[in-house]
């Protein structure tokens, strides 16, 4: 049989002690009295039999109190009816002298005894009632004050030492209690908590996990003790994790949160949000410990979401902000090492046109085909996306030459002949081809340089891949700004007009002006005619502009009009075939003429040669009428393009200029010279009057004299000049020959 004795595996209560204690101290007197009995010193009386009998019936209590602890309850008022007991028993013992030295030493042990399980207010009565009966018993039996004294003193030690304990005990016991809650409380939590639990040291030994931890990775608590976080990461999730770990570890009472993928025992993925606190330094913890939640519900349902987002309903391809995204990636890792990247944009023709005839649904069957042919054509490590309505973006690795190959076979895909509703259809797209480079910021650069050369496809006839052309580029943004800022340039007043003179050849004397437009904006400062023209007469501003410089000639030549040395002066004004063209041009000349009062004779009006061949009969037509109104004419930059004779001699013309590139080689280059001879002869021929343009030596000017060339002009002579400087230069010309 398995003795009851003390139970050490919980805490000691002082109940306990006295269980062990009362047998003891009952057991001694009775071993006590034994022993006396056999060496014969027992002295017996009824008293003293009667005590002994007490004793021993206190023994038989303690003993089944000993045996079935559970049977006996140790209110106080019992333990203080026991107690008085054995008093009474060791007092009639002392008394009757029946045991040798049963006496104060006795009283001791039922101090020391019975002071345990008693509550303060008890114990404090009994140790006086213990004192008292050592007092009466001292003086029953005669001892000497050096005999009982120190045995009082012993008596009140054991007494306190007893109470001391018996309320360590209780203290110890309670704690040991409350410990024992929190324990089960915690075992309760970590065992209805659907978070996994998990500690591990500082080596990432797991030293701890809950049940949920098995519902969320598979693994049951005896399986977790070999098991490492490296078998268990997503290769995607490794380094983070190992980053996060680390951190944890070496900073004490760190946390972290992550969320990844972690390998469930069944060999599927599980999402998992992880948060870790670092309490190493918690003697109680000396671990890592996290809390584990399960999200791959909620992760599958972002992951839907987020698909949705970034995907197109109608092709399930990839969409703009799938590519945005894409992009930013490859931009980041561009400049970590310098990855290559094509970016393909690639833009269905008329697509618009399909749509309207055939109905929207019928358009979008046609994507969906193209879609499938056009995933069709890529590499496996390509990616493909519907950028809008009727456009594809593709990125690729690859060179130019890859590029080009892929835009080829593109667009052989989608002008394959498609057949949607019984209906053929036959679809063409233009292909923009742009590379990643390190000047690209940011996505929207680079797709901006996808989608210029698309529309340089669409401009270059449709159907064609090109690649972007950054130079090209910079052109056409700087001609698009300057097409933007000369909308405003004459009502802003940047346009201003110069005088370039036009001197006779044989005298040296100023005929005439040539009137050159100049534009200085604020923005991009002086422009040269060169490039803004051209810009001018593509947006038809060139119209109101010609208008405008037409106007200020014919008011300069009103004010000239005034003086005698300015009186016969011509101004050339240069003449677009745009404003030709216009039916509205005659008539506003004619109005301009009417406000200005200025004779159409002192005017002449200038037509570049290849514009005058490019719309022959109109130009005779118009001409005509001008010429009838009264103005001269003349055909400028004359051996440039290519003139019918047959219409030379129609254009009611009366002047030639001969290109200022046949003047640049007079003098070294033969030819030149042979074709100025042939330009002048024409000329003499059609009675025309010659001038020369960009004549910048004076031996040009000898020898264009000498071929009979009447006027030129050219650096050699002036440069272009404010009006101011002009009637300057008329005035000294009045008196002084600038060129003989
Ligand atoms: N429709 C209109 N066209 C106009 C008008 N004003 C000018 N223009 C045309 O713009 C082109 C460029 O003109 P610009 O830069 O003014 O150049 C002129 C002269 O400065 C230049 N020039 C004159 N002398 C010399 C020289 O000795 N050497 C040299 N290298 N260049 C010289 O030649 C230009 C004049 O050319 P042209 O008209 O052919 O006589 C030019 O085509 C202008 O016509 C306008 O109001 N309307």
């Amino acid at each position: 049989m398995k003795l009851p004795l003390l139970r050490l595996d919980s805490a000691l209560t002082s109940n306990e002690v006295f269980r062990v204690a009362s047998l003891f101290l009952y057991l001694i007197l009775l071993v006590h009295a034994a022993m006396a009995a056999a060496t014969q010193r027992l002295v017996v009386s009824d008293a003293s039999v009667l005590a002994l009998s007490l004793v021993t019936l206190l023994f038989l209590v303690s003993l089944g109190r000993f045996f079935w602890p559970r049977v006996v309850a140790y209110d106080q008022g019992r333990l203080l009816f026991e107690m008085g007991i054995v008093m009474l028993a060791i007092s009639i013992l002392a008394l009757q002298r029946t045991l040798p030295s049963v006496d104060l030493s006795s009283l001791i042990a039922v101090a020391g005894v019975f002071l345990l399980p008693l509550e303060t207010g008890a114990a404090v009565a009994a140790t006086f009632g213990i004192l008292v009966l050592g007092l009466i018993l001292r003086s029953e039996l005669d001892m000497r004050l050096s005999d009982w004294l120190p045995n009082m003193y012993a008596l009140l030690f054991a007494g306190l030492l007893a109470r001391l304990l018996g309320r360590a005990l209780k203290q110890n016991a309670l704690a040991l209690d409350q410990a024992k809650l929190d324990q089960r409380r915690f075992d309760a939590i970590a065992r209805a908590t659907r978070h996994a639990l998990m500690i591990v040291d500082d080596k990432f030994r797991i030293t701890y996990v809950n049940p949920a931890f098995q519902e969320v990775t598979g693994y049951a608590e005896e399986e977790t003790r070999h098991m490492s976080f490296r078998d268990v990461n997503h290769p995607d999730d490794e380094i983070e994790s190992k980053k996060k770990l680390r951190y944890l570890r070496n900073m004490p009472s760190s946390s972290i949160f992550s969320r990844h993928r972690t390998l469930h025992k069944d060999g599927h993925w599980v999402w998992v949000e992880v948060r870790g606190y670092n309490l190493l330094h918690d003697p109680a913890i000396k671990g890592l410990v996290f809390s584990i939640e399960d999200i791959s519900e909620r992760k599958e349902y972002e992951l839907r979401l987020e698909h949705q987002a970034l995907h197109d309903p109608l092709t399930g391809l990839p969409n703009r902000r799938h590519v945005l995204k894409r992009l930013t990636g490859a931009i980041e890792a561009f400049r970590e090492n310098q990855t290559r990247l094509a970016v393909l944009v690639c833009n269905l023709d008329f697509f618009k046109s399909l749509n309207d005839m055939h109905g929207h649904d019928f358009g979008d069957k046609c994507l969906l085909e193209l879609t499938r042919r056009i995933s069709a054509e890529l590499a496996p490590g390509d990616f493909v996306a519907r950028f809008g309505g009727n456009e594809f973006v593709v990125l690729a690795d690859g060179g130019p030459a890859e590029a080009k190959s892929k835009s080829e076979a593109l667009l052989a895909a989608v002008s394959r002949q498609l057949v949607v509703e019984n209906v053929i259809v036959k679809l063409q797209a233009s292909v923009g081809i742009a590379f990643l480079h390190a000047g690209h910021k940011n996505p929207a650069e680079l797709l901006r340089d996808a989608d210029a050369a698309m529309y340089q496809a669409k401009e270059s006839g449709r159907n064609r891949a090109e690649i972007f052309d950054a130079a090209l580029q910079d052109l056409r943004t700087r001609r698009a700004q300057l097409d933007a800022a000369l909308r405003f340039a004459l009502e802003r007043d940047e346009l201003s007009l110069n005088y370039q003179p036009k001197v006779a050849l044989d005298d040296g004397t100023i005929r005439g002006f040539e009137l050159l437009l100049r534009w200085n904006n604020p923005q991009h400062g002086e422009i040269a005619p060169q490039e803004f023209i051209p810009i001018a007469e593509e947006s038809g501003l060139i119209v109101p502009i010609g208008l405008w410089a037409l106007e200020q000639a014919c008011l300069q030549l009103r004010s000239w009009g005034r003086h005698r040395a300015t009186a016969d002066v011509t101004i050339a004004v240069n003449v677009s075939m745009r404003q030709l063209l216009q039916s509205s041009f005659l008539p506003e000349v004619a109005a301009i003429l009417d406000r200005t009062g200025v004779s159409p004779a002192a005017i002449e009006l200038e037509l570049t040669e290849s514009s005058a061949m490019a719309n022959p009969l109109q130009t005779i037509e118009t001409l005509s009428i001008l010429k009838k109104m009264g103005f001269r004419l003349a055909l400028d930059d004359f051996g440039t393009g290519y003139s019918s004779l047959a219409y030379l001699q129609k254009l009611p013309l009366d002047v030639l200029k001969i290109d200022k590139a046949f003047i640049h080689g007079l003098g070294t280059n033969s030819s030149d010279a042979e074709i100025i001879r042939l330009i002048l002869a024409l000329a003499h021929t059609l009675k025309l009057d010659t001038v020369a343009e960009g004549v910048e030596t004076a031996e040009q000017v000898m020898l264009l004299k000498h071929m009979g060339c009447h006027l030129g002009q050219g650096y050699t002579f002036s440069r272009s000049v404010t009006a101011r400087e002009a009637e300057q230069l008329l005035h000294l010309a009045s008196s002084t020959v600038l060129a003989s």
